[in-house]
């Protein structure tokens, strides 16, 4: 059991308050108040403001509480019910979750940052960040999703410790949020390899580079490429305890949510965004009336082309066992093919005859989608690199979205052709 003998206690904050951002915040609020020898017991959950009023599906409609009564902001909802009456309707919250609106507020003083939210909102929220957070956070990125630019694709672990300039790892794994929330067992995959001080570094004055020192230090990191390079990132103080592997999983453990951290962050993020792209595909064959066997073969191809993928962009930053080996792989496929919400959409979506984007308003009640914007993002980068035609499988779901091909191709497409 990690012990503290350090002066300091960690703050949390969860960027993000989604179905899963909610479910997240309910395992660290439970663990901080349980080590609240490490941790500040109130976990900070920002909350992207909405008015509402109090659903049907609630545990708490028709209540007398006032917040019950007509439209309120849903951060007054969460804090006066306890309850994500949007996003987690029907499970009670523990009382040290303090849903907060302004996002500056919610991640002052805090050391660690959790980020959970929908990747279409990322990069202008790490926009509105910078500046605003302690310099020696460090992050941990929940979010299912690759970051395309001109140069290239990164994960949004990357992309949040460059823009923030902090470092952040990776969470994924097979964890449908409602289940999880339930208190449901599953496995989780944390992707954590902390910056090693460079010992070649300048000194400061009075001998080697102490965590405790405030100014900059520059440490030896390998990033998604592979390359080790340079970067300049504040220590953690050592009056806090340190953010390791131990910590993380102190407080991501429990009992139902069962975790194993890996050095692996480029694989636990990458498998985590591009599994979503395959369970839009098993939605598209079951919504056929095709059988599971159909589904088992869209899994098997989209397995072969995430690990493909992982091996020919991310080259040997990547360990391609994370997608074997962990949940943040196969098993988080499989769950997603089984019940996630891009498959339950992408199966609609052929049933009804409508587009997916259709099924999404109506079905999801204001959850996000992440498999179609990952089918385009992921089109956009191997169009640019012509390749295509070597991931026959990502380039169908995305042709299927734009209504360039239909699900009846996918059998003769996804052949490998003699
Ligand atoms: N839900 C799951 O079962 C699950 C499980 C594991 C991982 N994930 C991943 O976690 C990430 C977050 O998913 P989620 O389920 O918490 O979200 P969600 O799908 O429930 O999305 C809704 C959230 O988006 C917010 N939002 C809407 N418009 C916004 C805007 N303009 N700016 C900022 N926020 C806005 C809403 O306030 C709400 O908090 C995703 O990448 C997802 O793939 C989800
Ligand atoms: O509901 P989905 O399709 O967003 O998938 C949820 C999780 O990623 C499953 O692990």
């Amino acid at each position: 059991m990690l012990l503290s003998t350090n002066s300091k206690k960690h703050k949390v904050t969860v960027i993000g308050s989604g179905n899963w951002g909610t479910a997240i915040s309910k395992i660290l609020a439970e663990n901080c108040r349980e080590r609240n020898d490490i941790f500040h017991e109130t976990v900070e959950m920002w909350v992207f403001e909405e008015k509402l009023e109090v659903p049907k599906n609630s545990m708490h409609y028709k209540s007398s509480e006032p917040v019950c009564q007509g439209q309120h902001n849903l951060t007054d909802i969460i804090n006066a019910l306890n309850e994500n009456v949007k996003y987690l309707p029907g499970v009670a919250l523990p009382k040290n979750i303090h849903a907060n609106p302004s996002l500056e507020d919610a991640v002052r003083d805090s050391t660690i940052l959790i980020f959970n939210v929908p990747h279409q909102f990322i990069i202008r929220i790490c926009d509105q960040l910078q500046g605003k957070i302690l310099p020696y956070a460090r992050g941990i990125s929940c979010i299912k999703g690759v970051d395309v630019e001109e140069e290239g694709v990164s994960l949004f672990s990357e992309t949040i410790g460059k823009k923030l300039g902090i470092y952040c790892g990776s969470l994924s794994g097979a964890n449908i949020a409602n289940e999880v929330a339930k208190e449901l067992w599953c496995e989780t995959t944390i992707g954590y390899d902390p910056p090693h001080l460079d010992s070649k570094a300048p000194t400061p004055a009075g001998g080697s580079p102490s965590q405790s020192q405030v100014d900059l230090v520059s440490f030896e990191h390998k990033d998604s490429s592979g390359q080790y390079s340079k970067v300049k990132l504040r220590p953690l103080p050592t009056d806090y305890p340190p953010i390791d592997h131990a910590l993380w999983w102190t407080l991501f453990h429990r009992p139902y949510f069962h975790v194993r951290v890996v050095s692996d962050v480029a694989g636990v993020a990458l498998g985590g965004a591009l599994k979503n792209i395959i369970a839009v595909a098993a939605g598209f064959v079951d919504g056929m009336g095709w059988g599971d066997n159909a589904k088992a073969a869209v899994m098997r191809v989209g397995l072969l082309e995430m690990v493909k993928f992982g091996t020919q962009f991310f080259g040997n930053s990547i360990e391609t066992k994370t997608f074997t080996e962990e949940s943040a792989g196969v098993a988080d496929l499989i769950t997603s093919c089984s019940g996630g919400r891009n498959f339950r959409c992408a199966k609609l979506s052929v049933q009804r005859g409508a587009p997916i984007e259709e099924i999404e308003k109506q079905e999801l009640n204001g959850q996000k989608l992440q498999g179609t914007l990952t089918a385009a993002d992921i089109n956009k980068f191997l169009k640019k690199q012509g390749a295509e035609k070597d991931y026959p499988l990502f380039t169908a779901v995305h042709r299927i979205l734009k209504g360039e091909m239909s699900v009846e191709d996918i059998p003769s497409h996804i052949e490998p052709k003699l």
